[in-house]
């Protein structure tokens, strides 16, 4: 495996400040080296920097518009790069409003893309539907061709283009999702796997039928977009928006190892690490590892052990 990280700092899709320390946390935890230490070629591109954004008003309640624009607008230019050297890319958050930035720059390089949203939330509200206008509460509505009709003009926003059809969308983890978010769900048809289902199906099953369900058609890359509050609060607490009732971190790392054998896998983002909402340094550390062990399951490494195909038995 060929590895591009990028780092994104960046915090202004929701109130609570803190997340923007996410990517070199990650980074402490030995990221870099462990996924070298498992045969991967890893290049690291270190952080996107983003502007300051003076007098960043809200439009309608859309908070801190220009800001995200922005900020998404150079990420997208850092993860298109990192496809075009050949990486799969890995975006380090950073609140998930950064996933508007990683996919629009993954479908610059790739065309089609499924992606599968690993998440307690669904981050599909439109701009006139999110009860908080908090942005990382929205992403997915700017990337659907089928919503674009219900997105306003906003400052920074232009460049962007929609890149990902309903049908080419798979959701694994919800558990708290708006009634309008529900509404866009079914009238989209999208494909989704709530904590219901993965506690009806299994998580192996769950496995099964997205994969099923995304190659039924043709099959195309994978964008993995995963908020590590997805897990459930007792692995990883220090985060934004933690709820009861989330993925063990057994059915967390088997997503990873799923998707990974696929081979198909070509982006991927691990969003929404808050040390700051950590109350110990061990919910910190949790949380941090949770991420580090779960992109290491994108990237081959195995619970039954792996080793180097040329290695030579003593
Ligand atoms: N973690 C969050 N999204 O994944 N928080 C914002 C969404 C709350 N409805
Ligand atoms: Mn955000
Ligand atoms: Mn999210
Ligand atoms: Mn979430």
């Amino acid at each position: 495996h060929s590895v591009g990280i990028i780092g994104a700092p960046f915090s202004k899709g929701q109130p609570r400040d803190g997340v923007e320390k996410g990517p070199d946390l990650i980074r402490a935890a030995g990221l870099v080296k462990k996924l070298k230490a498992q045969g991967c070629a890893v290049k690291d591109y270190g952080n996107v920097t983003f502007e300051e954004v003076a007098n960043d008003e809200p439009i309608g309640n859309v908070k801190r518009p220009r800001a995200v624009g922005s900020a998404n607008q150079r990420l997208s230019a850092a993860v298109h790069a990192v496809k075009n050297d050949g990486h799969t890319c890995v975006m380090l958050g950073g609140g998930h409003s950064l996933a508007i930035g990683s996919i629009q720059g993954h479908a610059a390089a790739k065309k089609d893309l499924s992606v599968v949203w690993v998440d307690a939330h669904a981050d599909i509200n439109t701009p006139l539907t999110s009860p908080t206008g908090n942005i990382h509460g929205q992403p997915m509505s700017y990337l659907i061709h089928e919503l674009q009709s219900k997105i306003p003009v906003l400052p920074n926003f232009s460049w962007i283009k929609p890149c990902v059809s309903a049908k080419d969308i798979v959701y694994i983890g919800l558990r708290d999702v708006d009634p309008e978010e529900h509404h866009i769900l079914k009238l989209l048809g999208i494909e989704v796997y709530s904590m219901t289902e993965v506690d009806r199906l299994g998580i192996a099953k769950v496995m099964e039928e997205t994969c099923d369900y995304i190659f039924s058609k043709v099959k195309k890359p994978i964008h993995l977009s995963y908020d590590i509050d997805a897990l459930d609060p007792s692995i990883s607490p220090a985060t934004g928006t933690p709820v009861v009732g989330g993925l063990t971190y057994r059915e967390g790392i088997y997503i990873t190892e799923h998707i990974c054998q696929t081979g198909l896998l070509s982006a991927v983002d691990m969003v929404e690490v808050n040390p700051k909402r950590g109350r110990t340094e061990d919910e910190i550390s949790s949380t941090v590892n949770a991420a580090v062990d779960l992109i290491r399951g994108c990237f081959g490494k195995l619970r039954e052990g792996n080793h180097p195909a040329d290695y030579k038995m003593p």
